[in-house]
């Protein structure tokens, strides 16, 4: 009989850990932390307090925090730390994973400096392997809660996506596939920023008409942005453009939209993630989009204010009352 697929998450965070007890529900996981402590709770007490509170985690959920062994078990592996850590995560075990071993990216963020996205950063790494990733409205506390959800895989070859659906999927977590891996990441990736601008208009205390221009325009700027650096304009409208935006623009539990509400209290962006305590990839990616929209030409001014307001040059006031000073134009000017 064949031995079942041994699935590998890298990064204990609150996704890496929802992810890695998703699959383990369906196949053997090994869920790497770089804290030992972390690890140690996973296995004795099945719970990874610092990110996921009390929530219990399957029992047959195996951490370690040797990244090594974790490596070397792996016939699937997920990458779930922040972007700016994929690179340095990988580069260690860059001869330890075994040829055509599949990689799936968790994360929502772009290099900085590079600009590259997860995927990218890891076909870099990991030469050779069949990359995609795991994406969609999936706020990690409501995952573990058991609470419904749906996600995709996407992935260039769509039969590598059709072999790692079931892995994670369950009756609640439904895993749908796509071959735009561009269109699916910048959708998680632009969302963040989005939700920043979110999360500062509540602060603000605007109201739902306000809440619902900044969706609605700033879906059209990820669109917009997408559709010119190659993606199909048709993924915004799906599970991981428009249906991560709606999730982190309106969910309490959303750290982007969370910094936007702390911003608007006055506080300024480094009390705001000290009290965060975990990371919200908007902060960082919001200044590397702006270098891509100016690239590649396309208008994003609620990203452009949001950039301005995390570089400490606006208040959040002053970025909503420059988003009125934009000449509006014709609404399906989405090219
Ligand atoms: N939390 C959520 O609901 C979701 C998060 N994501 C994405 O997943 C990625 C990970 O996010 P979370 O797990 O939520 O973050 P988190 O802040 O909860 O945890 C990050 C994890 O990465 C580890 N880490 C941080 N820097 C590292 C480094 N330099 N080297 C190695 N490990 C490092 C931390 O120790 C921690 O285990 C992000 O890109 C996020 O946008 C995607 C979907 C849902
Ligand atoms: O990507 C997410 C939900 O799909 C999580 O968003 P935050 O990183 O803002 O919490």
């Amino acid at each position: 009989m064949a031995r079942p697929v041994q699935v590998v998450v890298l990064g204990a965070g609150s996704w890496g850990t929802t992810v890695a007890g998703l699959a383990a529900r369906n196949t053997p996981t090994l869920l790497w932390s770089r804290d030992p402590d972390t690890a140690d709770e996973i296995n004795s007490e099945h719970r990874n307090s610092r990110y996921l509170g009390d929530r219990a985690l399957p029992s047959d959920l195996r951490a370690t925090s040797d990244i090594a062994e974790a490596a070397d078990a792996a016939d699937v592996l997920v990458v779930g730390v922040p972007s700016h850590a994929v690179r340095s995560t990988l580069s260690e075990i860059s001869n330890g994973v075994r040829a055509w071993v599949p990689v799936l990216s968790l994360a929502k963020g772009l290099e900085p400096g590079t600009r590259q996205r997860p995927t990218e950063v890891i076909a870099e790494c990991l030469p050779g392997h069949p990359v995609g990733l795991l994406a969609g409205p999936n706020i990690a506390r409501e995952i573990v809660d058991g609470l419904a959800a749906a996600s995709v895989v996407a992935t260039q070859d769509d039969r590598v996506a059709t072999a790692l659906q079931p892995l994670f999927a369950s009756p609640v977590f439904r895993v749908y596939r796509n071959t735009d891996v561009l269109g699916c990441e910048l959708g998680g990736i632009l969302k963040n920023i989005v939700a920043i601008a979110a999360g500062m208009a509540d602060g603000l205390g605007v109201g739902d008409n306000t809440r619902a221009m900044v969706l609605a325009r700033g879906l059209a700027e990820m669109t917009r942005l997408g559709e010119a650096m190659g993606a199909n304009p048709r993924t915004f409208a799906g599970l991981t453009g428009v249906g991560d935006l709606i999730a982190t623009c309106i969910s309490p539990a959303s750290r982007n939209r969370r910094v936007g509400e702390a911003l608007a209290r006055g506080l300024t962006i480094e009390q705001t993630l000290a009290e965060l305590g975990q990371v919200a990839e908007g902060v960082k990616t919001a200044p590397t989009v702006m270098e891509l929209a100016r690239d590649y030409e396309v208008e994003m001014p609620i990203a452009a204010e949001v950039e301005a307001v995390v570089a400490g040059r606006r208040t959040p006031a002053e970025a909503y009352r420059g988003l009125r000073r934009v000449t509006p134009g014709d609404e399906d000017d989405m090219a």
